[in-house]
């Protein structure tokens, strides 16, 4: 095996989740590093890189030669770009692939790409063989402070967003920062959005900082780096205190009720909406609820609006292009949604900024009055 290059200047947080631990690497150049860096912690010889149709033409070559440099056997899945990808058909091709290649349970699947390929092929891991290990190589900005890092996997169905899944950890994520200069300005946006939501969950003052940097954040450089880390380590503390969701990792999920049931009306049509936008929308539309029910002033849903606004995201239903379905069918999909207990909604809603709490038991009646005063 080679030794590893020396290292450019790359951040690291740790998730201590006990035996499942792990590293998440943040930095430049990490792709030409994969091959040393999965080498000398993981054990196994042999890979299956699921990747898209967009990010294989791009980054593909390089994974496979840095693993090829390293010892590691690698075979390839190269699966359509889109959020309708996380889809059963979708999912057995990968699989399929997986142990054509022989995959064995210390050997690994690789995520290349962003959230979609990273949910996706992160399910797969997690149900050959009852589980192969996993190895997330975040590309998009979102996949790099979000979707890499907790272990939630999955698919959507006809009844709704990521309704089947499994919780599969990865044992390491490598965020080569280099990779977003390749990414849209739209999917940067849409990525920045669940940054914000980290400030608006609990951390007003990392919203100020965002309020007051975003624009270096866009340019790239240390402000990237540093909202990329300071999202993995947020993200990271509410995982480790409860990695299952069965109490406060529902707070990463603010504004997702109203996203998600956006993402399905649109039909998981990325030309109409993503999930960054989604959880924009959906992050005004719970400060305006939380206003409406009296919990938190209507200065604060302005303020964040402001914000999203000014970084180019999308803040009102309105702004989604195309027909929406009436509010009862918005209903229908958050009936649907993971957080209702005993058939009661949960939302995640707000004292103000970065005073996120998880209410239970929110009657449907208020929400479908809110939802029909937005979307008459
Ligand atoms: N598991 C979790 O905890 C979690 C968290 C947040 C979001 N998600 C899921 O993640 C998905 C959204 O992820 P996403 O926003 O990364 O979408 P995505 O995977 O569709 O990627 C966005 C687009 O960017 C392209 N792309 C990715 N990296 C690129 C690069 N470096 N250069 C050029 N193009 C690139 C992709 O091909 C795609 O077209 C949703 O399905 C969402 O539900 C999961
Ligand atoms: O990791 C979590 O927990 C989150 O809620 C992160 C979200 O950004 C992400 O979109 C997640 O997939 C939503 O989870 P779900 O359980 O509502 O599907
Ligand atoms: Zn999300």
């Amino acid at each position: 095996m080679n030794a590893i290059p020396s290292a450019p200047a790359i951040r690291t947080v740790h998730v201590p989740l006990g035996e499942r631990a792990y590293d998440i690497l943040i930095g430049p150049g990490l792709i030409a590093r994969a091959g040393a860096e999965i080498a000398s912690r993981l054990k196994g010889r042999k890979a299956a890189v699921v990747t898209d149709e967009n990010v294989a033409p791009l980054y593909l070559k390089a994974v496979v030669a840095s693993l090829d440099e390293a010892g590691i056997v690698s075979a390839e899945v190269v699966l359509p770009a889109g959020e309708k990808t996380k889809s059963f058909e979708h999912l057995m091709r990968a699989c399929d692939k997986v142990l054509e290649a022989r995959v064995e349970r210390n050997d690994y699947v690789m995520a290349l790409g962003g959230g979609v390929i990273g949910d996706l092929s992160g399910f797969a891991a997690g149900i050959v063989r009852r589980g192969v290990r996993f190895v997330q190589v975040p590309t998009s900005l979102l996949s790099q402070v979000d979707s890499s890092v907790g272990g939630k996997t999955g698919i959507n169905s006809r009844h709704g967003k990521n309704l089947i899944g499994v919780f599969h950890q990865p044992d390491l994520v490598l965020a080569d920062t280099d990779v977003l200069n390749s990414l849209s300005a739209r999917e940067f946006r849409a990525g920045y959005a669940e940054i914000a939501k980290y400030g608006l969950i609990d951390k007003p003052d990392f919203f100020a900082w965002l309020e007051a940097n975003w624009k270096s954040v866009f340019a790239g450089g240390s402000a990237r780096i540093e909202a990329i880390a300071t999202s993995c380590q947020a993200k990271a503390d509410v995982v480790v205190a409860d990695e299952r969701e069965n109490g406060q990792r529902a707070l990463l999920n603010l504004g997702h009720t109203f996203g998600h049931a956006l993402e399905a009306a649109t039909a998981y049509d990325s030309s109409r909406l993503v999930h960054g936008e989604g959880v924009s929308i959906g992050m005004v539309l719970a400060h305006e609820f939380s206003a409406r029910m009296n919990l938190a002033s209507p200065d604060d849903a302005r303020r964040v609006e402001r914000h999203l606004k000014e970084v180019g995201l999308p803040t009102r239903m309105s702004d989604i292009p195309g027909d929406l379905p009436p509010a009862e069918s918005l209903m229908d999909a958050i009936a649907q949604d993971k957080k209702v207990k005993s058939g009661k909604l949960t939302f995640i809603l707000t004292r103000g900024i970065g005073q996120s709490f998880v209410a239970d038991d929110v009657p449907a009646s208020e929400v479908i009055s809110f939802l029909r005063e937005k979307h008459p």
